[in-house]
């Protein structure tokens, strides 16, 4: 049976797998990349052009390190930033570094409707208030357009925890969830809201002893 978790419960296996181990958080969202690119690359999207939506906490990173994998397989790739960069993470920062030495910079803001698929790396397990009015519009206009949605984690408006709309959500064709699936993805609406759930494994690490809530 898929072992769900809460986000407090996922935060303290991820401070346990790069404060005990040592594991640095750039191998964990290079992982999280690599996992979202194979569950792309195995499916039946049409991949002419891929829009990332990038937040800016480690969200927003694992979707900057994404477009640039995505980058160097050859495929036409816009990274479109959602709020201001000098408020990011420096995950963001660094993965944003990273993808420049590749070649892949940020995108002036693009029209939804050329994307043939959308990659959603706004907001992952660090959502904790209803989306700003500007992005609630976004996700609103978004989910009238008829192309595939891809959240990474969980998709961007869904409340990980209780799977309540937080303002407004982004329907995901698909959502690849990094380690363990987040309780609101199969809460009130986070079921529909996140559409097939694909679980994979990102080397985040569990004691033997860890007590699961649920
Ligand atoms: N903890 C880690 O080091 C790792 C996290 N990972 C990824 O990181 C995600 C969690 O990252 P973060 O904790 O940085 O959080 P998010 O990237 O989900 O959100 C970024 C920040 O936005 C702010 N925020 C929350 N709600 C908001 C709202 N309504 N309006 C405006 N700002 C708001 C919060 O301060 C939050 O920290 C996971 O879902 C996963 O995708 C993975 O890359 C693996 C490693
Ligand atoms: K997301």
């Amino acid at each position: 049976m898929t072992q769900f978790v809460t986000t407090t419960e996922m935060l303290t296996l991820e401070d346990y797998t790069m404060n005990d181990f040592e594991i640095p958080q750039e191998v964990l969202i290079e992982r999280a990349a690599i996992a979202v690119q194979e569950v792309i690359g195995a499916g039946s999207f049409n991949l002419s052009h891929i829009l990332v939506l990038v937040g800016l906490g480690n969200n927003g990173a694992d979707g900057i390190a994404l477009g640039r994998l995505l980058h160097q397989q050859g495929l036409s790739v816009a990274l479109q930033f959602v709020g201001n960069l000098n408020r990011a993470k420096a995950s963001v920062h660094k993965q944003l570094e990273i993808a420049k030495h590749c070649g892949l910079h940020p995108s002036e803001k693009s029209d939804f409707k050329e994307a043939t698929l959308i990659v959603d790396a706004i907001f992952g397990t660090g959502l904790n208030n209803p989306l700003p009015e500007g992005l609630q519009k976004m996700m609103k206009a978004a989910n009238h357009i008829d192309n595939d949605v891809i959240a990474i984690d969980t998709p961007t408006g869904i409340n990980p925890n209780t799977g309540e709309v937080m303002g407004a959500a982004l329907k995901a064709h698909t959502t690849v969830a990094l380690g363990y699936p987040k309780i609101g993805l199969r809460k009130n609406q986070g079921r529909k809201y996140c559409g097939d759930l694909v679980v994979k494994d990102i080397g985040v690490l569990t004691p033997d002893t860890f007590a699961f809530s649920l």
